[in-house]
């Protein structure tokens, strides 16, 4: 029995193509000067350093963070420093109303009826937590963020590894096989799968490989409330 809604977002609630093709590329001209006017920052730092960390270089300033991301941004890297970086500066974007984040257009009224028959609604996206409520706070429907419980990013691990579903299934607090996750691509649904979640594909252009989980087309489709 389905208690629980998890879904991803691009190819699932909205189109890869808004994200591709407006928000990363959106990211990517505005890098620079967000490096360069924000490089004190705390929470600018704080990235840097993870940065530094990890690769042990000496990334001494914008310029050099900015080279380093660009071809990650490019490669559509879903590392949870590029992800905080592009929520921050996607946040301007938002409010300055550059851009609404897309959705399909059935995906608003079924997170809706999901949410008012009593089935908290959860996020799990490679967008950071930050960049994940922007999305759905300056949608093409409006706000939705009422509709969830919370959100779950990168931190949590990587989606195609069963212990971020484990993790995130002790988060929400129950059992893992009373979560539905949502999504696109087949290994983040077979790595839910292991960890025992519920899991439907959302083949949005009708291509999706055979695969050994529940296909839909749409949120319509999916058999609930
Ligand atoms: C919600 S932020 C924009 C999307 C994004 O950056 C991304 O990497 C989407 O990954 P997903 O896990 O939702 O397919
Ligand atoms: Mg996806």
């Amino acid at each position: 029995m389905v208690r629980v809604v998890l879904t991803d977002i691009e190819g699932t609630t909205s189109s890869i193509r808004f994200v591709k093709e407006v928000l990363f590329p959106y990211a990517a001209a505005a890098l620079p000067q967000f490096l360069a006017d924000h490089w004190q920052d705390a929470a600018v730092q704080q990235q840097v350093q993870a940065l530094r960390a990890e690769l042990g270089e000496p990334l001494a300033d914008a310029a050099a963070v900015n080279a380093l991301l660009q071809p990650w941004i490019e490669q559509d890297r879903k590392h949870t420093v590029l992800k905080a970086l592009q929520g921050m500066i996607w946040d301007h974007g938002y409010r300055s109303g550059a851009y609404q984040a897309h959705m399909y257009e059935e995906v608003p009224a079924a997170l809706r009826r999901w949410h008012d028959a009593g089935l908290p609604l959860y996020v799990y996206s490679s967008g950071s937590i930050a960049a994940q409520k922007l999305f759905f706070g300056f949608s093409t429907a409006g706000d939705l963020t009422g509709l969830f419980s919370g959100y779950f990013d990168t931190t949590s691990g990587g989606k195609r590894e069963a212990d971020s579903y484990r993790r995130i299934t002790a988060a929400i607090g129950c059992e893992p096989d009373q979560i539905l996750f949502l999504s696109d691509i087949v290994e983040e649904l077979d790595a839910a799968a292991a960890a025992g979640l519920q899991t439907t594909l959302l083949d949005r252009d009708g291509l999706a490989p055979t695969c050994s989980h529940p296909v839909v087309t749409d949120f319509d489709r999916i058999a609930l409330p």
